[in-house]
């Protein structure tokens, strides 16, 4: 690692360009990486930015949303990290009927990557007590922190606010449509016109292809958006987010119980029926992901060991 070099923080990526501030109060930069990175910087990451300016490194990951990438049949299966160096995930799903099977998905997505989770059940002007739904939701799901929202009447925008403390990230989850960005523009109130495509502007003309920003909310927060997520295919377990099948799980008799119809099963009854299908059909999923994946590294490894001993018997 080169000797001078200044923390930054990414606040948006571009094809080959990354928007990146600095921890000094500096208008953010448009830079380039110098030479090859071990990683690829994303939205949330903190590197190191040499003398010439360029992205020469970057630094450890805490707290990270990493996703399945929809891949096509018979393609590898791989992953992309959706934001960095998260705090805290808000897990967004609208009123008046919010999906508990994508919340509880998302849920696994972020707790897989070590961020704590809350819930914003969105559009709760649409209902009458949304806040009652939001809180069984919570209590089914083991999350502390579940709030109804609305960008429409303003009411819980207060409630999420209290999370977002200065020096926190989070970052907005969830299905294309549940009110993700509404939601942002709620809570940067008239701030909006500073971000987006007006920073996203430089002399090279405008980058249009803004996909996850990090946000500097008027309280001193940072928010990361995830615009258009179709689908959110786990890629390294649940996490916590089963905290309460996996804890009854442990007095199960069969330490392989799958809590269908084995005797002396201590999950099965205890659990919401809908749950415990939601966590096997999870861990069918990962069981498959954690198939492909042992078969390609099997493959790569192959490959460097035909690769290793084609070197050491060079063609005379
Ligand atoms: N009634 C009502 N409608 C809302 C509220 N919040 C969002 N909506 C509407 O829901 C729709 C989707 O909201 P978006 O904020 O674009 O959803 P998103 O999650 O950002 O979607 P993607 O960008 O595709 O991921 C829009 O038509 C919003 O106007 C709300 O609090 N009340
Ligand atoms: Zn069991």
């Amino acid at each position: 690692m080169p000797s001078q070099l200044t923390r930054a923080r990414v606040l948006a990526q571009y094809r080959g360009h990354w928007l990146v501030a600095s921890e000094a109060d500096e208008p953010p930069q448009l830079l380039t990486a110098r030479g090859r990175l071990t990683e690829t910087p994303i939205t949330g990451d903190w590197v190191g930015v040499d003398e010439g300016g360029a992205i020469a490194h970057v630094y450890n990951r805490t707290g990270t949303i990493i996703r399945r990438v929809p891949g096509e049949q018979g393609k590898p299966v791989s992953a992309q990290i959706l934001a960095a160096n998260v705090d805290l995930a808000l897990v967004t799903e609208p009123l008046p009927e919010p999906k508990a099977r994508r919340l509880e998905r998302f849920a696994a997505l972020a707790a897989a990557g070590g961020v704590p989770v809350a819930l914003a059940l969105t559009k709760t002007d649409l209902v009458d007590d949304g806040y009652l739904t939001a809180a069984q939701l919570a209590r089914r799901m083991g999350v502390a922190d579940a709030f109804d929202v609305s960008a429409v009447t303003g009411e819980g925008i207060d409630a999420v606010r209290s999370l977002l403390t200065p020096g926190t990230t989070a970052v907005l989850l969830g299905a294309s449509g549940t009110g993700k960005s509404t939601l942002v523009n709620a809570l940067l109130g008239e701030d909006r016109m500073k971000t987006g495509e007006v920073r996203a502007s430089d002399r090279r003309g405008r980058h249009t292809t803004v996909t996850r920003e990090l946000l500097t909310l008027p309280g001193g927060a940072q928010l990361i958006d995830t615009p258009g997520i179709r689908v959110a295919g786990l890629w390294d377990g649940t996490g916590e987010s089963f905290a309460d099948v996996d804890t009854l799980a442990e007095h199960c008799r069969f330490v392989d119980c799958e809590h269908r119809t084995e005797p002396g099963c201590a999950v099965r009854d205890a659990i919401d029926p809908e749950r415990l299908a939601a966590w096997r059909k999870l861990q069918r999923e990962l069981a498959w992901v954690e198939d492909r994946r042992a078969a390609q590294r099997q493959r790569d490894e192959w490959h460097k060991q035909i690769t290793r001993h084609m070197r050491a018997n060079p063609k005379r």
